[in-house]
C-alpha cells in the first residue's frame, strides 16, 4: 500500500502555518518497520530552525489566547471531525511508519480523536474562583490563564494519540504548542498538522518540528519563551529533559516508562484473566508503557493459567500490519529486537522455559515470536527492566503479601492489573499497589475520561480526564483593595 502520495502524507515540517524545510536542507529518512524500506524523508531541523518555530508559536499565542473558549472549542471539534473523516488514511500512514496492525492503528485514531473532542468540551469549563476576603475592603479572585508557549516531545509507539493527548488540552487552555514527534514516526504528526490547518486552527498555534532530537530538544528546553514541556517516552530521556527544563524553571509533565505487574489470584476467573492479559500484554506487540511486563500467578492455578495463555498466544498472527488478519506486527527497530532477544536469552539462561516462541520470527527482520516463559525468576532482567516486546514471563507466588511486595519491587509505578473476585482483597491490593493506575478484572486503563499517569520513576502529572487541562493552565490570584 503506497501511502506516500496521499493528501495527508506530508514531508515538510509545519511551522507558523507554513510547510518548511530545514535551512540546511538536511533530512532524516523514515523506514517501514515491516520491510526496512525507506518510505520518505522529513526535514532535520536545527536549533536555529527550532528558535524560529518558537517565535512563530509566540506569535500564534498572542492571537490564540485572545480567542474565546467557545471559539477554541469549535475549532477543536472541527479538527476532531476531520480526524474521524480521514481515519482510514491516518491509520494506514501510522501502520506504514510504526508497524502496528491496521486494526490497532484504526483504534488509535479513534482514541486520539477522543482527546480532541474531550478537551473541546473541557475548553468551555475552565472556571476560576472568588475567595472570601479577610477584610470588607478587599475582593479576591482566582483566575485561570494559559501557561503560554508549550512544547510536546512524543514517542513512536502511539504516534497519533500521544500528540492529541497533549495538544488538545494545550489548545483548549489557550496555549500554543510545538510538537517534536519521534524521528521514527513523524508522518502521523504531520498528517495531524495538515488536518489542523484544514480545520482553521490559526498559524503558529499548532506547530510540528521534525528531525533528530538532541538539538531541537536543547532549544525547546533552553529557550525561556517555552514555558512548559510535556514529554512521553523513556524514563532516561524524561530525566534528561527535566534537568534541562530546570534552567528556566519550565513546567514539566512526564509520562515515562513502566513495569506493570499483572497478578492472577487463586480465585480469579481464568478466562477473563487470559483475555485481560492478551489485551494488555500484546497490544502494539507489547510496545506499550502500560502493558503487563511481569505476570504473577498464584501457585494453585499456575499450570492451568500457563496452559490457557499458551493456547491464546499460539493463535496470534505475526506479519505486516497492513495485512488485515495480522495481530502482531514488527518491532520498531533493530535495537528493540536486540533488547527483547536479550531479555529472553537472559531468562532462559537463568532457568525460565519458553513454552511458546522465544526467538526471532521466521519472517526475519524486526519480527519476534510472541513468547510465553514459565518459571520466571526475580533475578532476571525482564523482572527489573521494561521489555517493550511480545514476551509474557509467568512468575509464581504463594501469598497476597508476597505478590504485592514483588509487584512494588520496581522503581516504576505506572500501571498494574489484578484478577480476583474477593471484595476485601480488591480493596487491599488496589490501595497497597504503588502505581498511578490499577485495573481490577480488566487489562486496560487507557481512555480519555480517566486520569493517565504514573508515580515514582514513571512520571509526573496526569493526562486526559478533567485533570489534563490543568497542566496547561496557570493560576493568578487577583486582589482588589480599597473597596468601600
Ligand atoms: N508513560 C507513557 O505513557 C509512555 C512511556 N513510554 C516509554 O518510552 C520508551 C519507548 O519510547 P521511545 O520513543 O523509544 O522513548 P524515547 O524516550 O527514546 O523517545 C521519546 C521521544 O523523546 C525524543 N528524544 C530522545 N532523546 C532526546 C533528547 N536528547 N532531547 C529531546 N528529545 C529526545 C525522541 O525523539 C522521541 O520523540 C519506553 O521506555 C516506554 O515505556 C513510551 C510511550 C508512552
Ligand atoms: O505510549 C503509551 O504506551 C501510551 O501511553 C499507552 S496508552 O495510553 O495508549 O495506553
Amino acid at each position: 500500500m503506497d501511502m506516500t502520495h496521499t493528501p495527508l502524507f506530508r514531508t515538510k515540517a509545519y511551522v507558523g502555518g507554513q510547510w518548511i524545510s530545514a535551512k540546511s536542507g538536511h533530512t532524516v529518512p523514515v523506514d517501514n518497520p515491516a520491510t526496512g524500506e525507506i518510505i520518505g524523508h522529513v526535514p532535520d531541523l536545527s536549533g536555529a530552525d527550532t528558535r524560529a518555530a518558537i517565535i512563530a508559536a509566540e506569535e500564534g499565542l498572542s492571537r490564540w489566547r485572545e480567542t474565546s473558549a467557545a471559539e477554541r472549542a469549535d475549532l477543536l471539534l472541527r479538527w476532531n471531525q476531520l480526524i474521524l473523516d480521514n481515519a482510514e488514511e491516518l491509520a494506514a500512514i501510522m501502520t506504514l511508519e510504526q508497524g502496528k496492525p491496521i486494526s490497532e492503528a484504526r483504534g488509535e485514531i479513534q482514541y486520539g480523536a477522543s482527546f480532541v473532542r474531550w478537551f473541546a468540551e473541557e475548553a468551555r469549563r475552565v472556571y476560576g474562583e472568588t475567595i472570601p476576603a479577610p477584610t470588607a475592603d478587599r475582593r479576591i479572585i482566582m483566575l485561570k490563564q494559559p501557561v503560554g508557549v508549550c512544547a510536546a516531545i512524543t514517542p513512536w509507539n502511539f504516534p497519533n494519540a500521544m500528540i492529541t493527548r497533549k495538544c488538545a488540552p494545550a489548545l483548549a487552555a489557550g496555549c500554543s504548542i510545538i510538537v517534536k514527534p519521534s524521528e521514527l514516526t513523524p508522518f502521523s504528526a504531520l498528517a495531524l498538522a495538515a488536518l489542523a490547518e484544514r480545520a482553521g486552527i490559526p498559524a503558529g498555534v499548532f506547530n510540528v518540528v521534525t528531525g533528530m532530537p538532541q538539538e531541537i530538544g536543547a532549544e525547546l528546553t533552553g529557550n525561556p519563551t517555552v514555558r512548559k514541556i510535556s514529554f512521553t517516552g523513556s524514563t532516561k530521556i524524561g530525566r534528561l529533559l527535566m534537568e534541562q527544563a530546570a534552567q528556566n524553571i519550565q513546567r514539566v509533565s512526564l509520562e515515562l516508562g513502566g513495569n506493570a505487574a499483572f497478578i492472577v489470584f487463586e480465585d480469579a476467573n481464568l478466562d477473563a484473566a487470559v483475555a485481560g492479559l492478551m489485551a494488555s500484554k500484546f497490544r502494539n506487540g507489547g510496545q506499550t508503557c502500560v502493558c503487563a511486563n511481569r505476570v504473577l500467578v498464584h501457585a494453585k492455578i499456575y499450570d492451568a493459567f500457563a496452559e490457557r495463555v499458551s493456547e491464546a498466544v499460539k493463535a496470534l498472527q505475526v506479519g505486516s500490519g497492513l495485512s488485515g488478519d495480522v495481530t502482531i506486527g514488527p518491532l520498531i527497530n533493530g535495537a528493540a529486537v536486540t533488547k527483547v532477544r536479550e531479555h529472553v536469552e537472559d531468562a532462559l539462561d537463568k532457568g525460565a522455559r519458553a513454552v511458546v516462541g522465544g526467538r526471532s520470527h521466521p519472517l526475519g527482520g524486526r519480527f519476534f515470536e510472541p513468547t510465553v516463559l514459565t518459571d520466571a525468576g526475580w533475578d532476571m532482567r525482564l523482572a527489573q527492566e521494561e521489555t517493550f516486546g511480545p514476551v509474557a514471563p509467568l512468575f509464581r507466588f504463594e501469598t497476597e503479601d508476597e505478590a504485592i511486595r514483588m509487584a512494588n519491587n520496581t522503581p516504576y509505578g505506572l500501571a498494574s492489573y489484578f484478577y480476583t473476585n474477593d471484595l476485601n482483597r480488591s480493596w487491599r491490593v488496589a490501595e497497597r499497589i504503588e502505581v498511578g493506575m490499577v485495573g481490577l478484572n480488566t487489562g486496560s486503563v487507557s481512555m480519555e475520561v480517566a486520569p493517565f499517569g504514573g508515580i515514582k520513576q514513571s512520571g509526573i502529572g496526569r493526562e486526559g480526564s478533567h485533570l489534563g487541562i490543568e497542566e496547561y493552565l496557570a493560576t493568578k490570584t487577583f486582589h482588589i483593595g480599597g473597596i468601600s
